[in-house]
C-alpha cells in the first residue's frame, strides 16, 4: 500500500469542509498517511507580519516596542476562536478547542511581557531575544490549525493524533531531521493518523532558516525521514502555467507533470508555490512530488519526478518576479581578467544579501 506524507497549505485550510470531504475522508481506508498542516489562511499574518504587504503583525508591534501587541494578542484569540466555533458545533469540543489555544496565547503574553521586563535592565537588550520570539510566535498558528483537526478528526471516528512539534511543552532539541526521527518512532501509521505541525522547533531555527511557508520544510523532511512512496502537498489552486492570481484561473493550465530541475527554476525566481527548498531533499531521496488542488480532488494535479525528461523543447510555465534589477559592468580592462572581478562581485552581492538569479559574462562585460 502507498505510503504518503501530505500538506495542507493555509488557505485550504481556511476551506475545512472541502479539506475534510476532498481529502481526509476521501479514501476508504483513512491511514498509511501523515499530514502536515499549515497554520489557517491569515494566522501567520497577523502573528507575524503579513507576507505580502508587511503590514505588522504581534512580532513587529512587539520589535518595535508598541505597546499594543498585546491588544493585537487577544484581537488574535477572538479570531482563532471564532474559527473554533465554525469547527466545532458541539460545546464540549469547541471548548476543548478554545482552552488549548488560549493557554498557548497566555503563555505567549506572559512570556513576552517577561522579556520586555528583563530588557528593560541595561544588560540585556531586546534584539537578542527576537529571533526566539519570532520562533515561537509562528509555532502557535500550526499548533491551533494541527490540534483542531486532529479533534475534528477523532470525533467523526479517524484515529488522529495531534503532533506538536512546536516545542511548547515538551524538551525537543536537535535537527529538523532527528527532531522528526524521534517524533516518528512511536507512530504506526498502518493504524493512527498523525497531524503534525507544520511548524517544528529545531536546533536551526525553522524560520530562521527557511523562512515564510515553513511547513513545506517540515513536509519534506518528514518524508525524506520516514522514506515516503509519494509526497504530496494540497494548494488552493494547481501548480499552473501562470501565476492564477495574476493571469487569472480561467487563463491559465495545469501542468500535468514536472520535474525537478524545471521545479528549482521556478524556486530560483521565487516563485511562491512551491518552498524552494522543499523539492531538494525528496530528488536527492526520488521521492515523487504530487501537487494537487484541495477544490478538485478528482483531479491528478502536477507530478513533479525525476522520471520525467520530455524528449521535445517547450514552454511549460512563465513565472516572473518584481524588483529585479540588471547590474552591468563594461570595462576594457577585464578582458583575460573576468573570471576574477566576478568572483569579487559575487562575494560583494553576497555580503549585501541580495538574491541572485542568473548571471551573463562576455571578454568584457558583467551582467
Ligand atoms: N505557477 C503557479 N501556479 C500556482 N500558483 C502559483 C503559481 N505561481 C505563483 N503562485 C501563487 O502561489 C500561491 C500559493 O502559495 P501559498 O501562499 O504558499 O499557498 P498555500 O496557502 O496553499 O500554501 C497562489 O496563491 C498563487 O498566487
Ligand atoms: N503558516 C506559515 C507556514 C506555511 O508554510 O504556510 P503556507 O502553507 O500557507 O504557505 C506561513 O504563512 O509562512
Amino acid at each position: 500500500m502507498t505510503y504518503t506524507v501530505e500538506k495542507i497549505g493555509g488557505t485550504s485550510m481556511s476551506a475545512f469542509d472541502a479539506v475534510l470531504d476532498n481529502i481526509f475522508l476521501r479514501p476508504k481506508n483513512p491511514y498509511n498517511r501523515v499530514f502536515v498542516v499549515s497554520a489557517y489562511g491569515g494566522i501567520t499574518d497577523a502573528l507575524l507580519e503579513s507576507k505580502r504587504s508587511g503590514e505588522p503583525g504581534i512580532y513587529q508591534l512587539v520589535a518595535k516596542h508598541d505597546e499594543q501587541w498585546a491588544d493585537a494578542i487577544d484581537a488574535l484569540e477572538v479570531r482563532l476562536k471564532m474559527i473554533n466555533e465554525n469547527l466545532f458545533a458541539d460545546p464540549l469540543n469547541r471548548t476543548r478547542a478554545d482552552n488549548f489555544i488560549s493557554e498557548r496565547l497566555k503563555d505567549a503574553k506572559d512570556c513576552i511581557s517577561n522579556i520586555l521586563a528583563t530588557c528593560s535592565y541595561g544588560q540585556f537588550t531586546l534584539r537578542q531575544y527576537l529571533p526566539q520570539i519570532r520562533e515561537f510566535l509562528s509555532s502557535i498558528g500550526e499548533a491551533h490549525s494541527a490540534y483542531n483537526t486532529a479533534l475534528k478528526l477523532r470525533t467523526l471516528g479517524v484515529n488522529a493524533m495531534f503532533v506538536d512539534l512546536s516545542g511548547w511543552n515538551n524538551k525537543l532539541s536537535g535537527t529538523l531531521d532527528e527532531v522528526i526521527v524521534e517524533a516518528f518512532k512511536e507512530i504506526d501509521v498502518a493504524t493512527e493518523l498523525p497531524i503534525v505541525t507544520g511548524y517544528a522547533y529545531c536546533d536551526e531555527g525553522l524560520m530562521k532558516t527557511y523562512d515564510r511557508g515553513y511547513s513545506e520544510m517540515t513536509f519534506s523532511r518528514i518524508a525524506c525521514q520516514t522514506s515516503a512512496d509519494l509526497a504530496i502537498i494540497h494548494k488552493e489552486y494547481h501548480l499552473s502555467s501562470a501565476d492564477p492570481r495574476i493571469a487569472g484561473p480561467e487563463n491559465v493550465l495545469p501542468i500535468g507533470q514536472s520535474n525537478f530541475d524545471v521545479a528549482d527554476q521556478l524556486a530560483n525566481l521565487g516563485m511562491e508555490a512551491i518552498h524552494p527548498n522543499a523539492a531538494s531533499g525528496l530528488r536527492k531521496k526520488d521521492i515523487p512530488l504530487q501537487i494537487k488542488n484541495t477544490f478538485e480532488p478528482e483531479h491528478k494535479g502536477t507530478l513533479i519526478s525525476q522520471a520525467y525528461q520530455p524528449d521535445s523543447e517547450k514552454i511549460e510555465i512563465i513565472a516572473g518576479r518584481d524588483k529585479v534589477f540588471a547590474l552591468h559592468i563594461f570595462d576594457q580592462a577585464m578582458v583575460g581578467n573576468v573570471d576574477n572581478v566576478g568572483y569579487e562581485l559575487m562575494e560583494m552581492i553576497a555580503d549585501e544579501r541580495v538574491n541572485l538569479v542568473g548571471k551573463e559574462m562576455s571578454a568584457n562585460s558583467l551582467t
